[in-house]
């Protein structure tokens, strides 16, 4: 019997605690390749923690988080998360740019310091990156120079740079006026077309909707609901996923 195909990101059974509250309790979440997977929920409902504990910036009490054969759990006991975040990159709310760099330099950073890439080809890569989030014409620009849904974009290019197997996305608009929101969901439609898997905490509903392959209604550190996200916004069975999708429309 061939062996069955492993996700890409298998969470399994995750639980984490800050103190004496459980914040998650018992998370198991499959993303296959390709996935847009859109977490949404409450404030409080736990998304931020799971996410960061994908990347092993939170450290998870018990269960299981495997991105494409990485045992995270195990990486972050050993002191080995290096090959992990090659894996997996992480765009956060604030934009986090060095002030002092470029949009280029910005980009090219990590690929340098990490994966010790030349200048040259740091260059061309820095070059290839911000084209995928429309910024050609920005790369000598400073951050201030730029606007926030700019800036956001160039966070975006810069976490594309290290070309990571899953980009994990935390709320990246919620920190942006509201008419520079959609060009920054753009370039994330555009990375989803091109196969980039994507895990994505959002309060956008609408993009969830659009672009989600899965969607995973977060309640009360659990996985209240999960599925194909029309299907569960047209239908959403459970009352809380009812009100939560009453009061976001
Ligand atoms: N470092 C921490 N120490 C203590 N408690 C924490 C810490 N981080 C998160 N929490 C608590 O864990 C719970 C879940 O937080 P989390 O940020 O994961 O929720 P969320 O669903 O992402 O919320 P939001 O939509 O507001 O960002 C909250 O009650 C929060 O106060």
């Amino acid at each position: 019997m061939p062996l069955a195909k492993a996700p890409l990101v298998d969470i399994v059974d995750v639980r984490k605690s800050f103190g004496p509250t459980e914040v998650l309790k018992g998370v198991s979440i499959d993303v296959e390749r390709g996935d847009v997977v859109a977490i949404i929920g409450r404030s409080g409902s736990g998304k931020s923690t799971l996410l960061r504990c994908i990347n092993g910036l939170e450290t998870y009490d018990s269960g299981a988080i495997v991105v494409d054969g990485i045992d995270v759990g195990l990486s972050a006991k050993e002191g080995k998360l290096r090959d992990l975040r090659r894996n997996v990159g992480m765009v956060f709310q604030q934009f986090n740019l060095f002030p002092h760099l470029t949009a280029a330099e910005n980009v090219m950073l990590a690929p340098k310091i990490v994966n010790k890439v030349q200048p040259l080809e740091a260059k061309d890569l820095a070059a290839e990156m911000l084209a995928k989030v429309g910024l050609s014409d920005k790369a000598g620009n400073y951050p201030s120079q730029l606007s926030g849904g700019q800036q956001q974009r160039v966070a975006i290019a810069r976490a594309l740079a290290m070309r990571p197997n899953v980009l994990l996305c935390d709320e990246i608009t919620s920190a942006l006026d509201p008419e520079l929101v959609n060009e920054v969901l753009r370039v994330v439609e555009s990375l989803a077309r091109e196969g980039i898997t994507l895990i994505l905490v959002t309060h956008e509903m609408r993009f969830a909707r659009d672009v989600g392959t899965k969607l995973v209604f977060m309640h009360m550190g659990k996985v209240h609901e999960e599925g194909p996200p029309k299907d569960l916004f047209a239908n959403p069975k459970t009352p809380e996923l009812q009100n939560f999708v009453g009061s976001v429309h």
